[in-house]
């Protein structure tokens, strides 16, 4: 690989005798991996080709993964690279907190966080730039998650509404992303000597935000795949003079995982808390992650709530509750596929409906929202559809009406195709399923399923 001799002499200088090691990594191959997804039954046939377990993180595997697979489709798993897997780790959400995943795009990390929070208390996943939004809502309503709402906003905007609001917050950062150049090669492109500095400075306006959003006594991890000390141990030093409250929290090194590097920095010694995962110790991609405590508060001291401004006006006119005839409509579906569920909050935007997070601020207006939690689906003309995303978090096992197909006919649900069953089965909703897991609702007519596999995801 041709790397910018500024970046060769820059770690040559930094590593000494172990450069040599470093940069002879980046003509190595680099390293796969895929999570599995506890909130779903287990994808054995994935499972069963792994080349091996990530140590460090209970549900990560070594291998790769069809990207049209029905484990895949179905959100049974998640392709991300190993060292990445150990993020999620360290920010160790627990069931019931409210956490914030504050640049979340793509989603690996929010899929993981989701998942250590067994799908339960509230996940705010930010993305800024609107398509990649897009697809962080794509993944997470294939992880079959209700407690996430994902949200399109800046840093400083997201601050407004959730001010020292969250128990954890993830600032994974946009970053110069050296340690993932074997991986993207396009990424040397943009590597100049100045960009790690840039950098450091956008992620510091990043965490000034998160940091006004994090309770006292709130966990804040910091991680990026970049070697740059700028960015990694020099904005955890940044971190730790500009706000005298936050500590860091040693991290657990597994082995092939190194301490931070305080001499990189400013020498304070609380910067090896952190850890680094470089490629040449690792079977993994490089990585930086560090985390903190935030001080709890003086007693009788209360944060004083950020200002709030409203200023963008909302596309649809956000509603909670439903009127009678919509209720109706929505009772008859839910009664076929999963009678007894009461969403505690409902909400419309336009004819589309959804259940928030218990823990969800009521007030969103002025907020971008891609996904103010479960879409349950669409209000037509005196019927209701149910949305894809609610099929994808049902157990199947808690539906009275579902349809198993084999493989073959799941092929053709998901290209979009009329799917034919035996008969035997009443009219009406079913919860479709391939090898146990849910793919997808269908309204059955006499023989034939009709399709209401989104048209944009079909292939
Ligand atoms: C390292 S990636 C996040 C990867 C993601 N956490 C995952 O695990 O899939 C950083 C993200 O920050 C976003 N970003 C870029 N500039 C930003 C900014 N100024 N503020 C907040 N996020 C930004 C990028 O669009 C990108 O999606």
């Amino acid at each position: 690989m041709q790397l910018p001799e500024e970046f060769i002499e820059k770690y040559r200088r930094l590593l000494g005798d172990e450069a040599p090691a470093f940069l002879a990594s980046f003509d190595q191959s680099s390293h796969s991996g895929f999570r599995v997804n506890p909130l779903k039954a287990a994808p054995t046939a994935t499972i069963d080709k792994a080349t091996g377990r990530v140590p460090y993180v209970p549900t990560g595997y070594y291998g790769t993964v069809d990207g049209k697979s029905l484990d895949h489709v179905t959100g049974a798993i998640y392709s991300q690279e190993p060292s990445a897997m150990y993020v999620g780790e360290v920010v160790d959400p627990q069931p019931g907190e409210r956490v914030l995943d504050l640049c979340a795009a793509p989603g690996g990390k929010t899929t993981h966080l989701v998942a250590k929070m067994k799908d339960t208390g509230l996940l705010v996943a930010n993305e800024i730039f609107r398509k990649r939004a897009m697809v962080l809502a794509e993944n997470l309503e294939r992880w079959g998650t209700r407690s996430t709402v994902v949200m399109n906003e800046s840093p400083a905007d997201l601050e407004e509404q959730f001010s020292h609001f969250f128990d954890r917050i993830l600032v994974d950062a946009p970053c110069s992303g050296e340690g993932m150049f074997r991986k993207e090669p396009a990424g040397i492109e943009y590597w100049n000597p100045d960009y790690p500095a840039e950098c450091a400075n956008r992620q510091r306006k990043i965490l000034a935000s998160a940091m006004r959003m994090l309770k006292p006594g709130g966990i804040l991890v910091y991680s990026t795949c970049t070697f740059a000390p700028e960015e990694d141990e020099q904005n955890l030093a940044w971190l730790l003079a500009t706000y005298p409250d936050l500590k860091t929290v040693p991290i657990k090194k597994y082995p092939g995982m190194d301490d931070g590097r305080p001499d990189w920095a400013d020498n304070n010694p609380a910067l090896a808390d952190a850890v680094r995962l470089f490629p040449h110790h690792i079977a993994g991609e490089g990585h930086f992650i560090a985390k903190l405590q935030n001080g709890e508060p003086a007693a009788g001291a209360v944060p004083a709530p950020a200002k709030r401004r409203r200023k963008k006006k909302q596309r649809h006119q956000q509603r909670s509750g439903l009127d009678k005839a919509a209720q109706t409509e929505f009772a008859a579906v839910r009664d076929a596929l999963q009678p007894g569920y009461e969403p505690k909050r409902l909400l419309t935007f336009g004819d589309q409906l959804y259940a928030l997070p218990a823990g969800m601020p009521a007030d969103l207006a002025g907020m971008t929202i891609l996904r103010p939690g479960l879409h349950l689906g669409t209000f037509k003309k005196n019927r209701f559809e149910p949305a894809l995303a609610w099929a994808l978090a049902t157990d199947p096992a808690t539906c009275p009406t579902t349809l198993a197909l084999d493989h073959d006919q799941w092929r053709q649900y998901v290209h979009g195709d009329v799917v034919t069953v035996e008969s035997g089965h009443p009219n009406g909703w079913y919860l479709l399923t391939c090898d146990g897991f849910a793919t997808g609702f269908g309204k059955l007519v006499g023989t034939t399923v009709k399709n209401f596999y989104p048209k944009g995801l079909r292939f």
